[in-house]
């Protein structure tokens, strides 16, 4: 089924107007429109089998970012989130990047790496060679451990073995597992097998084997996404595109050589990857030690997207991150909701998630810079923040209009000018 991503005038609607919307776009049925439109749609007894100790459920607002378009396909980006704003942005950015031939993304292979970590070796070079001259049998234990996956054409493709010849307690060296986790996120395939190849590991160098689990750093697992974006396309009553294009990429400069910009520039980016990644039950934490470990892996944390000026004269953005997620396994079955967001994108591969997600990430990153570069941050964040300002400090019903009007109107957005506003109308 082809969807048209574009929602025009869809601010405007009411949330059940949005949503019957959506619906028909993404040809929901009655019961999925009813698990969004009401709340519950995760029973208390699916909740409790996720985690521990649950006495309830705490509920964020689900939205749907529109224009996306990438490699000439639609996309509808459900996107679960906190932070005002955010979801504006990025379908600002991909309404005016569509119009420039949207985004072009790739991605690696599903890789994920396990770590095995040998204390207690006198000599840690030959006991990496040892490991190396056995990497088939190494191989096989690990795959002899998941025949789903290996059913699935995934499983252990390959053993490194990395050498730390002096540390605080003597030599250690660490064996990874690169493992095809296909589409899953892969954190319980590759433990499993990290645990099943321990004690030949033992055997193989004499040393003892310690920490058995997966690495965050996903740097097998990239996906990246690329947009070009004319001039004419930036232009605005107040900026021509060629200032907007400028000052996007001084910007970027900024978070290329200062860490304590980039720590920022990326948390931007990250506004955009998380929400989808929530949306589609999947583990946000990985992904986010995933992106700051690759951000400085070169020694010092810098950005994750590249901000340049094509010859003629166009802006070009990259981005380029690990991406480990997956349509199997965690909560990604369990939360009725996450299945939903992926059928209203139309997901069909783990791949496929990674690069819709890094994709609304460099759109993100991009209206963050084109705020912050030009007007400033506040008055686009800000105008939409006062909603939650108003509701902050008290206010209900058509109040909440009133309250918002007069803080945008005054540029004066705080919760005790907000009581003040209140106190005023009563
Ligand atoms: C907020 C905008 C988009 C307003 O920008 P605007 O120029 O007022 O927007 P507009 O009214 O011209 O609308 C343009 C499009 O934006 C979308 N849009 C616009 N408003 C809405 C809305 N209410 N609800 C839904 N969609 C909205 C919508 O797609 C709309 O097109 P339409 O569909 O109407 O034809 C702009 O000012 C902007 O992009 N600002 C940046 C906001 C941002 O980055 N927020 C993140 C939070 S701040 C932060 O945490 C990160 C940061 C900034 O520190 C990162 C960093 O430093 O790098
Ligand atoms: N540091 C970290 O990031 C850690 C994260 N976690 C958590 O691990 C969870 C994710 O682990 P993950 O291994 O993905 O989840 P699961 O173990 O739940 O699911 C993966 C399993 O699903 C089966 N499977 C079925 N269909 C497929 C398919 N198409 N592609 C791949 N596998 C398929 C496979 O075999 P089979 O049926 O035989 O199981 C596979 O091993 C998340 O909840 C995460 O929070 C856990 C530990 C550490």
């Amino acid at each position: 089924m082809t969807v048209d991503s574009r929602l025009p005038n869809f601010r405007a609607l009411e949330p059940a107007q949005r949503l019957n919307e959506i619906v028909d776009k993404a040809g929901l049925s009655a019961d999925e429109r009813a698990l969004l439109a009401e709340s519950g749609a995760l029973p208390l007894e699916t909740a409790n089998g996720m985690i521990e100790n649950v006495i309830g459920k705490f509920e964020l607002p689900y939205a749907v970012a529109g224009y996306f378009q990438i490699n000439g396909r639609d996309v509808l980006v459900p996107m679960v989130v906190e932070e005002p704003s955010v979801v504006a942005a990025a379908s600002y950015m991909a309404k005016l990047i569509r119009e420039s031939g949207g985004f072009q993304t790739s991605s690696t292979g599903p890789l994920m790496r396990a770590q095995v970590q040998i204390m207690g070796l006198a000599d840690p070079f030959g006991a990496r060679h040892a490991l190396l001259n056995k990497r088939q049998e190494i191989i096989d234990i690990a795959n002899s451990r998941d025949k789903v996956l290996i059913g699935l054409g995934g499983g252990c493709r390959d053993i490194e073995v990395h050498v730390f010849p002096e540390t605080p307690r003597g030599p250690m060296v660490v064996m990874h597992l690169i493992v095809d986790v296909r589409d899953a996120m892969g954190a319980n395939t590759v433990n499993t097998m990290a645990e099943a190849v321990a004690s030949r590991v033992e055997a193989i160098t004499g040393g003892k084997v310690r920490l058995r689990i997966l690495s965050n750093l996903a740097d097998l697992r990239l996906a990246r996404a690329r947009v070009q974006v004319s001039a004419a396309q930036l232009d605005s009553k107040d900026y021509s595109g060629h200032e907007v294009i400028n000052g996007i990429v001084d910007a970027y400069t900024f978070a290329a050589v200062d860490p304590y910009r980039a720590a920022t520039h990326n948390k931007g980016i990250m506004n955009g990857i998380d929400p989808v990644i929530i949306a589609t039950g999947n583990d946000w934490r990985a992904v986010e030690a995933g992106a700051h470990a690759y951000a400085c892996r070169n020694g010092s944390y810098t950005s994750l997207t590249t901000w340049e000026i094509s010859a003629s004269g166009d802006l070009v953005g990259t981005i380029e991150m690990p991406m480990p997620v997956g349509l199997v396994g965690g909560a990604t079955k369990t939360h009725p909701l996450a299945r939903l967001s992926l059928k209203i994108m139309q997901t069909t591969s783990a791949q496929d998630l990674a690069e819709v997600a890094v994709a609304v990430g460099l759109a993100q990153n991009m209206g963050a810079l084109r705020a912050l570069a030009t007007e400033g941050i506040q008055r686009g964040h800000m105008a939409l923040h006062a909603r939650n300002i108003a509701i902050a400090a008290g206010a209900k019903g058509r109040d909440i209009d009133r309250v918002v009007r007069t803080m945008v109107a005054a540029k004066d957005v705080r919760v005790d000018f907000a009581v003040k506003i209140l106190e005023e109308g009563k």
